[in-house]
């Protein structure tokens, strides 16, 4: 492809990535390996020239583009080459016109922008947010040793903030390699890694994570349970919960699944009222934190959005709080770093449930906020996450 014809593909492929974010439709990493798989013609060197292209518009624009030329333009504004490219020429995109709407800069939508500075986020904070997400992974303390695993694979760094955490070059293709079908470890981000810290999970305890997804935080709680005790792990999307067996067995960790119905979860866990030493509540959240992956999601939200996450936050952090033994504990997650999916929620449950105490072990980064703790991209270089743990009375 000449490079006018790779700058008009990603104006192309961001117009169908800002229709699906106005229309609540598939992601941009969905979109765009749709759109390369219907283009099978397309090169390994234009894909990766196609996909920059977009995911740096997508970073560059704050508020939802009006088009992806006007995404495009964006860029253009600060980069005179790129301008060049605006050539006319077959397959290229047409010459810049004067007036042409130019989509507005940004981190993300104003209204957004300030609940994060309200949230405590500066600007540097939030410009961490669009950074670029690093490749870290989890050894399998069940199957290997960090040592040994550093000796097989060509990685970066160790992670100093998580123990068992290497760093390895963006975009490496590990799921391929052996080491990874012998389950030696898992793709998890180090701060991933240190949230499931935060539940001090011990070998012999009875532990649950209650909204599990594909188990990314379960196959962590097992491999630091030494597979001895009792793991449940529940959601209530079959899609996502359905990929955990085979998972678990890759990495050799032992779990019960339990799919729940929404609206019976108490029902249908009702064996396991308040018999757990540790519970994980991993709750569904806007994923402000996560944009490093997907910055088009901020694109997607608005303040009613979050009022539902509030909600679900709200139903899973009682949900699970009734599994909790007098004694035991739970840690609340979100990968998001507003207060109202965060500290808010958890002072809301506090003043709900007296019956318990904010407690969290010692960990190796983050700063505290409210009654829990806090990792930033920009501080601590991992994805954005706020966890609490909080201990349940005897009595
Ligand atoms: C942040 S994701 C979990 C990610 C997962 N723990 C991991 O580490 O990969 C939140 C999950 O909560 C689940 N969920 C939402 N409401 C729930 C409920 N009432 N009970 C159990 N799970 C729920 C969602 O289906 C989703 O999979």
């Amino acid at each position: 492809m000449t490079p006018p014809a790779r700058v008009q593909a990603a104006i192309d492929l961001l117009d169908a990535v800002i229709a699906a974010a106005n229309g609540q439709g598939a992601s941009a990493d969905r979109i765009a390996a749709d759109w390369f798989r219907a283009r099978r013609y397309v090169g390994s060197k234009d894909r990766r020239a196609i996909r920059e292209l977009v995911w740096n518009a997508i970073r560059a624009c704050g508020e939802v583009p009006v088009s992806g030329r006007a995404a495009m333009l964006r860029l253009a504004q600060a980069d005179a080459a790129l301008a060049g490219l605006f050539d006319g020429s077959n397959y290229g995109p047409a010459p810049i016109e004067a007036g042409e709407p130019v989509a507005s800069g940004g981190v993300a939508p104003l209204w957004l922008a300030e609940r994060l500075a309200a949230s405590g986020l500066d600007d540097q904070e939030q410009a961490a947010l669009l950074g670029r997400a690093p490749l870290d992974i989890r050894a399998n303390t069940l199957k290997t040793t960090r040592d040994e695993l550093r000796s097989r694979l060509p990685v970066e760094a160790d992670l100093a903030i998580a123990p068992q955490g290497l760093r390895l070059p963006s975009g490496t293709a590990v799921e391929s390699w052996p080491e990874f079908a012998e389950g030696l470890f898992e793709v998890q981000d180090a701060g991933s890694q240190i949230a499931c810290m935060a539940l001090g999970v011990q070998p012999g305890e009875v532990v649950v994570d209650l909204c599990a997804g594909a188990g990314g935080k379960t196959l962590s709680l097992g491999a630091a349970m030494g597979n001895r005790g009792k793991l449940l792990a529940c959601d209530i999307d079959r899609p996502r919960l359905s990929r955990l067996p085979e998972r678990a067995s890759r990495a050799g960790v032992l779990v019960e699944a339990r799919l729940l119905n929404p609206g019976r979860e108490a029902e249908m866990l009702a064996d396991w009222q308040g018999k757990a030493d540790a519970v994980m509540i991993d709750a569904p959240c806007s994923g402000t934190g996560t944009w490093r992956r997907n910055p088009e999601a901020r694109w997607r939200l608005d303040a009613k959005a979050i009022e539902r996450y509030c909600a679900m936050q709200a139903n899973v952090l009682d949900i699970g709080a009734s599994l909790v033994r007098p004694g035991g504990r739970l840690t609340y997650v979100v990968c998001s770093l507003l207060d109202a999916e965060g500290a808010d929620r958890i002072e809301a449950f506090l003043s709900a449930n007296p019956g318990w105490d904010v407690a969290l072990p010692p960990l190796p980064a983050g700063q505290a906020r409210g009654s829990g703790w806090r990792l930033t991209p920009f501080r601590d270089g991992t994805d954005g996450f706020f966890f609490a743990t909080l201990v349940r009375r005897v009595n």
